[in-house]
């Protein structure tokens, strides 16, 4: 941890918008303990990136210091009306909100430090993983036998943000609604208010278009501009992207806006960034009211459990261990409100008392509500085919590239590479125009350049690099038939839950994958790759040479064995009508049962949507905000 010991914050030092502050030397009177992680990311850190940090985190235009409001401390006996729990995409969004009425008193408890400055760069958007910032999930094998991640004896791995953005802060930052069909199918599950007609002006509410193409197409064609959440191109992108598009024409897929009910073709993606940086709903919600009163963000404070009255079962506040590992406690007036993902927020409501009875009893925990929390564990699934291009495989991120960064917020530091092409796809399995394939791209990106110079090899030599560049396609399953499920490891509420995905228990998933292999396959047979020469990697995985590759059979134990467990796991605390059975929430949200609970993050979803969920997360949690603002301004 690195503290920029500074004066307390100033309202007056608190800028709308981050770009305001740019070259300003006044905000750096500001107090925040950044997190230096780069050490972990890169193994051992080399000068050039030491060098990076330091001046990135010593721009008060990047590392934002005035407008922070983690801290590791409450003021002793201080109540609230309402408690937010995990400061990760949902939570930013329902503190900004509920604090939206200055006679309600919100805090949002976070069990990770402030969002870290280096975190903000688009170009090493994925350091974090596997750092102090990740929770590092491992998931356990399917029972009896191991269905995928074979390479890893069945164990696949789930990377979960712990900081003030969470997942947020080591995401693609891609923005996608999902198929309209997938919202109207949560409502026709007896979800009253959750039709796509119903919730689009949530996405509406939230989302703020930049670029001037993006607000002239049909697009965003009802958004008017203004919402918190910044959608925007990058500002580069690698000449290939383009040449990848016009291949996917040459095959007879649409190219360009892919929204609402027209999802299916391939495109460069709209992004949440706001000038050259990472979007992230604390960016985006919380630091503009950084100055609010009524609102406080406790870090560093792992929460054990809801408290809930055993003889009325009305939640009453929370217990967390605080950064010193003491236990306490904070009450609130209203509600609790559980933003912690599709992992912690049923882990904690199990911790509570609120679960499967049978395990509960079998883990020495005291039942309150019998509820199925933890079934309809679900996630998209894919798994990574590599290819190559005729193309030096020179370091993007050099230190021109950082001139240009710090001076302009352009470049390949403010953009995530490849990653930003996508594309969506319908297999022969496919429902209504829903696709039910997504496509993402590796390439093109940085994770720990070693020297800044402009002929850095990706092994760090210089200058006599191949002269092939690496691709990697990743065809990703995103309407899946298989369901898991996860439970407590014990009644300790530091031990990380055991999480059973059970990926391709359903046949149909695995076929539609193989389906998605041969759709980035028949790329290579584009005239528009021929100037790149995109080749597939022919060469067989070794656990697999008792197939022909490229054969069916070939791709099945590939996917088996490469597994790509991908990052959206969901649907942990179902939301669901009374009288439906493996429902957790209601269509309000509140849990089943228990008064004053409810949770609002990718854990309710039905059924996750069949993109990347960010965008989904967000409407759910500013429709979570009206339902609460109803409920308590009626009362
Ligand atoms: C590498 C990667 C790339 C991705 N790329 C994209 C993308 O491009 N676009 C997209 O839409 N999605 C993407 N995702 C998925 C997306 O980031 C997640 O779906 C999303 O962040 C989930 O939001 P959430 O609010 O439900 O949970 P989270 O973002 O995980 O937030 C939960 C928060 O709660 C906190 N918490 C948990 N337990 C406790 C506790 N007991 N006490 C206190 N706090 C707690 C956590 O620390 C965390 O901050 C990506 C994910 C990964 C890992």
């Amino acid at each position: 941890m690195r503290t920029v010991p500074l004066p307390p914050i100033e309202s007056s030092d608190v800028m709308a918008d981050p770009f305001s502050s740019f070259g300003s030397s006044g905000c750096c009177q500001c107090k925040f303990e950044d997190t230096s992680y780069m050490g972990t990311a890169c193994g051992s850190l080399p000068a050039f990136m030491m060098l990076v940090q330091s001046l990135m985190m010593a721009r008060c235009d990047i590392s934002d210091p005035c407008r922070r409001l983690g801290r590791n401390e409450l003021p002793e006996g201080e109540w609230y009306d309402f408690i937010i729990v995990g400061a990760g995409v949902a939570g930013p969004v329902l503190a900004r909100r509920l604090s939206d009425n200055p006679w309600w008193k919100v805090l949002l408890v976070e069990a990770g430090p402030e969002e870290p400055t280096m975190t903000a760069l688009p170009g090493i958007a994925f350091n974090a993983v596997n750092t102090a910032l990740d929770w590092k999930y491992l998931t356990e094998p399917t029972q009896p036998h191991p269905t995928a991640c074979l390479e890893s004896a069945g164990v696949c791995s789930w990377p979960r943000g712990k900081m003030v953005s969470g997942t947020g802060g080591l995401y693609g930052m891609m923005y996608v609604r999902g198929h309209p069909e997938v919202y109207n199918k949560w409502a026709r599950m007896g979800n009253v208010g959750w039709s796509y007609n119903e919730i689009e002006h949530y996405f509406e509410r939230a989302e703020n278009p930049k670029s001037a193409e993006m607000v002239r197409s049909s697009k965003f064609a009802r958004t008017r501009e203004g919402g918190p959440v910044y959608i925007d191109h990058f500002p580069h992108k690698p000449d290939f992207s383009e040449d990848l598009l016009s291949a996917a024409k040459e095959l007879g897929h649409r190219t360009g806006w892919l929204n609402g009910y027209n999802q299916t073709g391939f495109m460069v993606a709209p992004m949440m960034t706001q000038h050259g940086l990472r979007g992230t709903t604390s960016r985006f919600y919380l630091r503009p009211v950084a100055y609010r009163k009524n609102l406080r963000v406790l870090t560093n404070a792992h929460v054990s459990k809801v408290l809930v009255n055993k003889w009325t079962s009305v939640a009453y506040g929370i217990e967390f261990i605080d950064k010193t590992g003491r236990k306490r406690v904070v009450k609130c007036d209203k509600e609790v409100i559980l933003t912690a993902g599709a992992i912690g927020s049923p882990q904690i409501l199990m911790q509570s008392g609120v679960g499967p009875k049978e395990h509960l009893t079998k883990v020495g925990i005291r039942t309150i509500k019998d509820l199925p929390v933890g079934g309809n564990l679900h996630n998209h699934v894919s798994v990574g085919i590599r290819m190559s291009i005729n193309d030096t495989p020179y370091e993007t991120f050099t230190l021109d590239s950082v001139n240009e960064f710090l001076e302009n917020r352009t470049g390949s530091i403010a953009s995530t590479g490849l990653t930003q092409v996508t594309a969506f796809l319908e297999s022969s399995y496919s429902a209504m125009g829903v696709p039910d394939l997504q496509v993402f791209f590796d390439g093109f990106s940085s994770k720990c350049p070693r020297t800044g110079i402009p002929t850095e090899c990706p092994d760090g030599v210089l200058g006599a690099c191949p002269t092939r560049r690496e691709i990697v396609a990743r065809p990703t399953v995103v309407v899946t038939e298989t369901r898991g499920y996860m439970k407590l490891r014990s009644a300790d509420p530091l031990d990380p839950p055991l999480l059973y995905p059970n990926y391709f228990q359903s046949d149909k998933d695995i076929k539609i994958l193989v389906q998605g292999i041969k759709a980035v396959v028949r790329l290579t047979q584009t005239t528009a790759m021929k100037k790149w020469d995109l080749q597939l990697d022919t060469k067989p995985h070794p656990w697999c040479l008792g197939y022909h590759f490229g054969t069916d059979a070939y791709w099945e134990c590939l996917i088996r064995v490469q597994t790509g467990p991908e990052n959206h796991q969901s649907g942990t605390c179902k939301m669901g009508p009374v009288g439906d059975p493996s429902a957790v929430v209601d269509p309000q949200l509140r849990v089943h049962g228990v008064t004053n609970v409810r949770v609002a993050d990718a854990s309710i979803f039905p059924i996750v949507p069949n993109s990347n969920p960010v965008a989904a997360i967000i409407m759910v949690a500013e429709k979570a905000a009206d339902l609460i603002h109803d409920a308590w301004n009626y009362e």
